[in-house]
């Protein structure tokens, strides 16, 4: 039975049932009786498998087909009305096209299944920066990862009302034929259409498809920004929180950084660190001219891999209890769960990502696909900020940009303004890694964290961050660049990452309130060695010293190639823009 008398809503449901023709279509009122019905239906299937209740209480376990592992981004589409409004970054086709191309693909794609209703809200249901969403989908998988990663169900519909105010997602799972997956978004619309995929990226259509993709245009049209950033708060020894968001690319450490536990000596001193979200921020101008962020999510979809007893704690306990995880090691023994960089012991009775049974003591293969993950409930984490549920967010000092840089990018610099800030983002550049598909470890610039994630012209969206810029005035948030990866000759990592990379946010920290000197550098405000507290880190002060160094050969070869990036854009590339690139240039000489 229907939840809403939302007549925009039944419609479309009527529409989408009569192309899709499912059995039956389920509306997903949120209640757990109903989710555990359908955890114990897809246990039945195979679809899930429930895992060691007295360890893992609420958790179970998914493989995604071996062909289905990460968001494809070659096949995903901004489709508005004129290709340059989608600009050089983006896949693009017209939409009349694109909606001819996927009706054969939706035509019958969910008979003798059943269409799952979703309603679903990114943020705080009831506030008014919450956004809502439907996704219809005939999996179950998705229906139970969107419950932890959105707040779902009746309390959504009755928030939307009659409004045909929200976003709508068609999700089916069809034949997982990779040649015939696509992610498409309409942005006039505010439609999404993703077929062929089972993959959380592709199908979770509240995350990047919304919350980012449509969120972006929304955020251009209505003046705010949807950014692929964590928020976390440092609470110092004084007792005063401040809190920062950062943009580094897919699994380039957001998850790590939001939910960092500070090294023994910050603790003993009384720092903290709160988490506030792990991959997304919608940022928008408060009352009091300061720039407020506040995270849409409810769960973390988290990469496995590297995550550990060491590396994370945070993190791994909040995957303990009420998780999927997908495509990592079943252990048989104690029917847990296993991944690479978990610990030193990999499970000798196992079954591997692809189903297949493997020894993790012998076995010369990985056990976990290396893009493996968690969707994990936010309550979970140790570190939850207090203000996780405050609908008006928090309020944000800095922000910080980051990615993979084996050589260029120092372990951290300020930019001199919000306009040379604006600058650093755009020029931001990291090696691949597994969370999409294709090479690893090639170096791409990917703005802002947002090549795949802009759903419009990236060249109008940098113009979007200079014209934010103009609104906060002397208010805005100061911002920086950090690079936790910079590695020595034999590629091993300088910087020891993690919990220590507070000893960075402390100088970042330090800097917005004006509490810390800085030495002035072509490309931008870097701190003097001294201070950088350094005390049980492991590193010395040359090595330091050594991650702050500038390659001004280097510099200048960057410049070249940002030029050939901006020039994709044409026109449309903002003048502030490439006067900072000159103006780096002429500093570098
Ligand atoms: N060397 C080093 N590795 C790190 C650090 N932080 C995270 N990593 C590794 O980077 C990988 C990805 O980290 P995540 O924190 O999951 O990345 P993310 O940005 O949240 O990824 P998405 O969920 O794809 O957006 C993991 O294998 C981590 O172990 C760090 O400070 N130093
Ligand atoms: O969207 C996904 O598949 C996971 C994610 O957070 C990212 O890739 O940034
Ligand atoms: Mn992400």
């Amino acid at each position: 039975m229907a939840l809403t008398e939302n007549r925009a809503v039944l419609d479309w449901i009527d529409e989408m049932a009569a192309m899709t023709q499912p059995d039956a279509i389920v509306w997903i009122d949120g209640s757990e009786a109903q989710l555990e019905a359908l955890r114990s239906q897809a246990c039945a299937t195979g679809e899930l498998e429930k895992l060691n209740q007295e360890k893992l209480p609420g958790c179970y376990l998914h493989r995604t087909a071996v062909n289905d592992v990460a968001r494809v981004e070659d096949r995903t589409f901004i489709c508005c009305e004129k290709q340059e409004d989608a600009g050089p970054t983006n896949n693009w086709m017209a939409p009349a096209e694109m909606y001819a191309r996927l009706k054969p693909l939706y035509t019958g794609a969910m008979k003798g299944r059943t269409m799952y209703v979703i309603p679903y809200s990114m943020g705080v249901v009831g506030s008014p920066f919450a956004k809502y969403g439907i996704e219809l989908t005939d999996s179950i998988y998705v229906v139970l990862n969107m419950a932890i990663m959105t707040r779902v169900g009746q309390s959504v519909l009755d928030a939307l009302g009659d409004s045909p105010d929200y976003v709508k997602g068609l999700h089916a799972k069809a034949e997982l034929d990779p040649e015939r997956r696509y992610i498409v978004h309409f942005p006039q619309d505010n439609t999404i259409m993703s077929v062929n995929s089972g993959y959380g990226g592709n199908v979770l259509l509240g995350k990047k498809c919304f919350a980012l993709r449509i969120a972006s245009c929304l955020g251009r049209d209505e003046g705010w920004m949807a950014e692929h950033m964590l928020i976390l708060g440092i609470q110092n020894p004084a007792g005063e929180v401040r809190y920062l968001a950062a943009a580094f690319p897919s699994a380039c450490g957001k998850t790590n950084l939001a939910m960092l536990i500070p090294p023994a000596h910050y603790q003993e001193k009384g720092w903290k660190v709160w988490c506030v979200g792990d991959d997304i921020a919608w940022l928008r101008v408060g009352e009091d001219g300061r720039l407020w962020a506040m995270n849409p999510e409810y769960g973390f979809f988290g990469v496995a891999p590297g995550t550990n007893a060491k590396s994370n704690p945070n993190a791994l306990a909040t995957t303990r209890r009420g998780t999927i995880f997908t495509n990592v090691v079943h252990n048989l023994d104690d029917d847990t769960v296993w991944w690479e960089g978990l610990d030193k012991n990999p499970p000798e009775h196992a079954v591997d990502w692809k189903g297949n049974p493997w020894n993790g003591t012998v076995s010369a293969e990985k056990g976990a696909h290396p893009n493996s993950r968690f969707t994990a409930p936010a309550k979970n984490c140790p570190c939850i900020s207090p203000e996780f549920e405050s609908p008006r967010g928090v309020p944000i000092s800095a922000i910080v940009f980051g990615g993979r840089r084996a050589r260029t990018a120092p372990l951290v610099y300020q930019s001199r303004d919000w306009e040379h800030g604006v600058f650093v983002g755009s020029i931001m550049a990291s090696e691949t890694t597994a969370a999409a598909t294709g090479a690893v470890g090639v170096v791409r610039r990917d703005p802002m964290a947002m090549l795949p994630f802009c759903g419009y012209h990236m060249a109008d969206y940098w113009q979007h961050w200079l014209d934010m810029g103009k609104v906060l005035g002397d208010k805005a948030p100061k911002i920086f660049n950090v690079n936790w990866f910079r590695t020595d000759d034999e590629g091993r990592f300088l910087w020891p990452g993690f919990g220590d990379n507070l000893r960075v946010l402390e100088w970042i920290m330090k800097r917005c309130f004006h509490e810390a000197d800085a030495v002035e550098t072509p490309i931008g405000y870097e701190p003097k060695a001294e201070d950088i507290d350094l005390e049980g880190s492991g590193v010395d002060r040359a090595t330091l010293e050594g991650l702050l160094k500038l390659d001004t050969a280097m510099w200048l070869d960057e410049v070249n190639a940002i030029r050939a990036f901006y020039d994709k854009f044409g026109a449309k590339l903002p003048e502030t823009l490439s006067q900072e690139l000159s103006a780096l240039e002429a500093r570098l000489h």
